[in-house]
């Protein structure tokens, strides 16, 4: 085991997305949920988690409202003078964005999680279980849900009588082998930095295919261990899931997790 593990932890902040499918015109972080912006959430969650002696957020290129954010945030989340706070300029994809995280990612730090700024709901216990299982020797660990549909795959297809385009159900995963994923996910640093090392050896057809962390660490033939997600966890990707986010930052839904 790594001997660093157990340690400095840094988490990262994903939030250089610009939002596409929300559709609010400014980027996704930005956007109020409850009244204050998903990114303000976020970090508010991550210094709640207790887990973080380094916090490292990815903001779109020359947004200085998000750099206010961060700042802002630094300065009221609570946390200890101790932390150390970074903003860098993300990058055009998310793995970018996580590359120029890493970049400033102190060397003496022995795990990092990488978190997304649209998970800004997630429970403390989800960091918890993510970071036992890394003390526990994991190099990589990732938050997971089982899936309630039933999953299939599909190929370009073509009706029989007219020739319309259209899929066609090419497999059918076994369902209870298939897992919902989630951030934050966990991972030794030097782990982490091979695998965006190997990232960058792809050709851009094969980056465009990388939706996750754990995807690299996998292909650098790593383990990557699962523990229990939350339903909380939920990324805000569509505008129904931001009234989903809404609905649970009121009334009975509202988090236990969530301040004030
Ligand atoms: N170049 C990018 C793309 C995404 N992200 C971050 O990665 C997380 C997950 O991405 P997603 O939900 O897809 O966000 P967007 O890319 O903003 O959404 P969309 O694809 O709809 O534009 C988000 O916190 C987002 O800010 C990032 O930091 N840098
Ligand atoms: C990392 C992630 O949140 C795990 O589910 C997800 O893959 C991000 O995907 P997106 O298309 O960038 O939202």
């Amino acid at each position: 085991m790594n001997e660093q593990v157990g340690g400095p932890c840094a988490v990262v902040i994903v939030a250089a997305g610009s939002g596409q499918r929300l559709g609010h015109g400014i980027p996704k972080a930005r956007v109020p949920l409850g009244g204050e912006p998903m990114l303000a959430h976020a970090i508010r969650g991550v210094v709640k988690a207790g887990i973080a002696t380094q916090i490292c957020i990815a903001v779109p290129q020359d947004d200085a409202a998000m750099v206010e954010i961060c700042h802002q945030l630094a300065a009221e989340s609570g946390a200890g003078p101790d932390m150390v706070w970074n903003v860098v300029d993300g990058g055009t994809d998310r793995s970018d964005s996580v590359r120029a995280a890493l970049a400033v990612i102190d060397s003496g730090v022995g795990t990092v999680l990488v978190h997304d700024a649209a998970r800004p709901l997630t429970p403390s216990g989800v960091f918890d279980r993510v970071v036992a299982a890394l003390r526990d020797g994991a190099k990589a660990v990732i938050p997971a849900l089982a899936v309630a549909d039933t999953i299939k795959t599909v190929t370009p297809a073509e009706l029989p009588a007219t020739g319309a385009g259209v899929e066609k159900v090419s497999g059918t995963p076994v369902r209870h082998l298939l897992r919902a994923v989630q951030t934050p996910q966990g991972f030794e640093l030097d782990t982490l930095r091979r695998a965006h090392a190997y990232a960058l050896t792809l050709d851009a057809a094969a980056a465009a295919q990388i939706t996750d962390d754990a995807m690299l660490v996998e292909a650098i033939g790593e383990d990557v261990y699962v523990v229990q997600g939350s339903t909380h966890s939920l990324k805000i990707t569509t505008p129904m899931d931001l009234l989903l986010g809404e609905a649970m930052l009121q009334g009975p839904l509202r988090p236990r997790w969530v301040e004030g």
